[in-house]
């Protein structure tokens, strides 16, 4: 019986504190606080009209619940790779019918969504004028790159900008045509300025706030396009690959946002890959340290800068799955939740390439690693992983692939012609060598920190599937280990680390 009443008593406790909340968040509105939700789609979420449409009916149930949302959207998929792929053909082949193939494909694709997305003619018809136009303005800046044969970096990113130019209009039709009012805007519309960086822009300024808080108070959904943004003199550029997952915690800062909801097309954060690792877990929580690792390792769920925004404020980033969003996804918050395991996921980079430099000149010689590193810098060369042998013999470092060609050119301006292997020819720099088919592997947990023995039983697992480390790599954060090995091991490696460490979980 005292059962009973102890029962009754917590649940009416529980539905007293709802109402409390819900006064609460109901009165900051009241008061001018405005709730933010931040809902961010990736390039699958939108592959198609049906996505699209089912994107919208996620958005504006989300509204219904008395939340101000803010969209941010990717190109549908594959727009923006077809897009690096016609620009370097515009570029190199400048065959203007290729162009024009180009152009059909991308005016039928986006046409078909919107048809499959939007049901009313007169929103249809709109939406359409504004593709017409955005593909005719694209058609012409390829003539002129075909024309010309230059492709600068700023062109390039205008170029990549119509994937994210393309697609706004159409999920923005696709929530009108459910009821809701919605406008779609530009990165910089939306108040996202940044440096002249093409390709890989860094935020200077936010003016989210001014541009969006008049939409939110009149109940509009602003949709903004992912990925871009612009700089002070109004030239577009883009965050990197992969960026609008950065756009939308930008925007999740600028309005301090109550949660960064990034939607995509897994269940979350899990313990690996799980194209690579079908046994792959999904991980309920993560602080924003082992995500920020996680990411900058190479889980591409979520772009390495997105965090950093989110942890200034304390903004909790929820990721969901557009097509399973019954499931709780993953939440990143401060908290450090200590699992069973020490090791919490694995992550893995590839096309990068090893890059060892040598010379006993560089013993005792003061400022030589800043010298390396400063010309790389000048080249903009993005150095992933350092490591430096204790006789100082050596220095070896990761970059992307893409960048060797920089890297050796920017340390022979510095350094002089090596190559010349006789200690006689007294160079700095004896001799570089470079591997590219190599691949970083990363072991991320916040147990790791402190936990005594765990790099040895992380080496011997990687020795046991085989694979044969060439540089290894202690984060200062130390809830990570990297290490780089041959590519053709990868599989194995993770796999090996993934049965050892989570599958088994007595680390
Ligand atoms: N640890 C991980 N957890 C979840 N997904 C991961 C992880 N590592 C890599 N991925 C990959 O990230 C993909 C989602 O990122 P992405 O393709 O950029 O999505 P979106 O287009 O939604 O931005 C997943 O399909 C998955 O294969
Ligand atoms: N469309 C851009 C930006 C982006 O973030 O896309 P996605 O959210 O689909 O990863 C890219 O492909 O890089």
């Amino acid at each position: 019986m005292c059962d009973y009443y102890t029962k009754l008593s917590i649940i009416y406790a529980i539905k007293l504190l709802k109402i409390f909340l819900i006064f609460i968040s109901k009165s900051k509105r009241f008061f001018g606080v405005i709730m933010v939700t931040v809902m961010k789609f990736g390039g699958t979420s939108v592959g198609s009209g049906e996505r699209i449409r089912h994107v919208a009916n996620i958005v504006v149930n989300r509204k219904k619940e008395d939340k101000d949302v803010v969209v941010v959207v990717s190109a549908m998929s594959e727009v923006t790779n077809a897009l690096i792929e016609i620009s370097q053909q515009a570029l190199n082949i400048r065959d203007i019918d290729k162009i024009s193939d180009f152009i059909n494909f991308i005016k039928e694709k986006h046409y078909k969504a919107i048809e499959e997305s939007i049901k009313s003619e007169k929103i249809k018809k709109d939406v359409k004028k504004i593709i017409d136009s955005r593909i005719d303005e694209l058609e012409k800046v390829l003539i002129g790159v075909a024309y010309l044969g230059e492709l600068t970096p700023k062109s390039r990113d205008y170029i990549l900008s119509f994937g994210e130019r393309l697609s706004s209009p159409i999920l923005c039709g696709a929530i009108r045509d459910l009821g809701e009012k919605s406008i779609a805007l530009e990165g910089g519309e939306a108040g996202i300025i940044t440096d002249d960086n093409f390709g890989n822009a860094r935020v200077k300024k936010l003016k989210v706030k001014e541009s969006l808080t008049p939409l939110l108070k009149e109940g509009i959904i602003p949709v903004v396009t992912g990925f871009i943004g612009v700089t002070e003199e109004g030239n577009i550029t883009t965050l990197g690959r992969g960026g609008s997952d950065y756009s939308a915690a930008l925007i999740g800062y600028g309005l301090d946002a109550d949660i960064i909801e990034i939607w995509t097309d897994v269940s979350g954060v899990y313990t690996t890959d799980p194209r690579l690792v079908p046994t792959a877990k999904r991980i309920p929580k993560l602080s924003y340290i082992e995500a920020m690792e996680l990411a900058y390792f190479g889980a591409k769920v979520l772009h390495p800068r997105t965090i950093e925004p989110a942890m200034e404020k304390g903004i909790p980033i929820l990721v969901k799955n557009t097509f399973e969003p019954d499931n709780e996804g993953t939440l990143i918050t401060n908290d450090i939740e200590m699992s069973d395991n020490i090791v919490k996921a694995i992550s893995t980079i590839k096309n990068v390439a090893l890059i060892n430099i040598f010379g006993a000149g560089m013993v005792g010689v003061s400022g030589t690693s800043a010298r390396i590193f400063k010309a790389l810098g000048m080249y903009n060369v993005n150095v992933i992983l350092i490591s430096q042998g204790s006789s100082e013999t050596n220095i070896s470092i990761v970059i992307s692939e893409e960048d060797v060609d920089k890297a050796l050119k920017a340390l022979k301006e510095e350094f002089g012609d090596f190559g010349k292997k006789s200690f006689l020819n007294n160079n700095l720099i004896r001799d570089v060598m470079v591997d590219k088919d190599v691949c970083i592997v990363s072991v991320v947990g916040a147990g790791m920190k402190g936990a005594k023995g765990i790099a040895g039983k992380i080496f011997t697992a990687v020795s046991e599937s085989g694979a044969n480390i060439k540089m290894i790599a202690q984060g200062s954060s130390e809830v990570n280990i990297s290490f780089v090995i041959d590519e053709k091991d990868l599989i194995n490696c993770v796999r090996k680390l993934h049965e050892k460490f989570i599958e088994k979980s007595n680390q």
